[in-house]
């Protein structure tokens, strides 16, 4: 037996090497799939990789030197190039979390502070019942830890405490700053009419428009919160992370928000956090 193990030791070990290779090839592969499958580049991406496997194997089965080499050092890295290109938006969204400081929760690091003190929460509701009932349309970000100063800066500077009052005014329509979002910073509304970047993502519902579109792309390229009235239906809306929760009430909105932007919140995210 031991002299059988000295005798094959290093084919085993050439084995062994080549399953953990594979096992973590296969590990990082599913990750990829389940990260980009329902992304608009999946396509391309299942095209690119399929005729690199193809080639590759042609090139390798019959040797053929000049194509392989082609494959090497260009097509390869050609891929990459192009993967980066495709998935631009996916990859500023992974970057845009990574430096969100939802995930420094787990230190205890609050957003807004440890709770609503000043009633803001109940002030954004009450402010958009009034505008869903009246169906003046309302895009309204909440800014958490990514700055939002280069899209603060397509509209026009406010600066001024949040309330109902104002917000109506702004909403009003053919008022001249009720085209285009509005900017909210710990209770301050920082610019309005700004333009937000319209997300590209497919949607299965063909009816989502263009102020829907631009709460969700807003939410995919940074962490704010953004709350949506529609102009048509009087529906609202909740953009986070990229995800729209169309139809949502009151209550549900103020449950959401309060998670969302005050530090109880972090606490909550530790769980999520711990329990993977
Ligand atoms: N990139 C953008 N950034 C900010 N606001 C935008 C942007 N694009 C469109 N809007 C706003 O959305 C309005 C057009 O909304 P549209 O009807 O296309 O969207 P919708 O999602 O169907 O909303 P609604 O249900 O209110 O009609 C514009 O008048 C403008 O105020």
């Amino acid at each position: 037996m031991w002299s059988w193990l000295v005798e094959h030791g290093e084919t085993i070990r050439t084995y062994f090497v080549a399953v953990i290779e594979i096992a973590i090839l296969w590990v990082a592969f599913y990750q990829l799939y389940r990260a980009f499958h329902a992304t608009r580049g999946a396509n391309i991406l299942l095209g690119l990789f399929s005729s690199f496997i193809v080639l590759a194997l042609v090139t390798g089965l019959f040797k053929l030197t000049v194509l392989s080499w082609l494959l090497r050092s260009i097509f390869a890295p050609g891929l990459v190039v192009a993967l980066v290109v495709i998935f631009q938006p996916e990859l500023r969204m992974a970057l845009a979390k990574l430096g969100s400081r939802r995930h420094l929760a787990i230190f205890g690091i609050t957003l807004w502070g440890r709770q609503d003190k000043s009633g803001f929460i109940e002030s954004l509701c009450a402010t958009v019942s009034v505008l869903a009932s009246k169906r003046h349309g309302a895009l309204i970000a909440l800014q958490r830890t990514n700055k939002l100063h280069s899209v603060a800066d397509t509209g026009t500077k406010v600066d001024g405490l949040f309330s109902k009052e104002l917000v109506g005014s702004i909403f009003f329509p053919k008022t001249p700053l009720h085209d285009g979002g509005l900017i909210v910073d710990q209770e301050r509304i920082v610019a309005a009419g700004c333009i937000f970047p319209v997300s590209a993502k497919e949607m299965k519902d063909r009816t989502i428009g263009l102020r829907h579109r631009a709460g969700v792309g807003l939410s995919e390229e940074s962490d704010a919160v953004v709350v949506i009235v529609s102009e048509e239906t009087g529906a609202i809306s909740l953009a986070t992370a990229g995800r729209l929760e169309r139809n949502v009430d009151l209550n549900y909105l103020k449950t959401r928000l309060k998670e969302l932007l005050y530090a109880h919140v972090a606490t909550a995210q530790i769980q999520e956090v711990s329990q993977g």
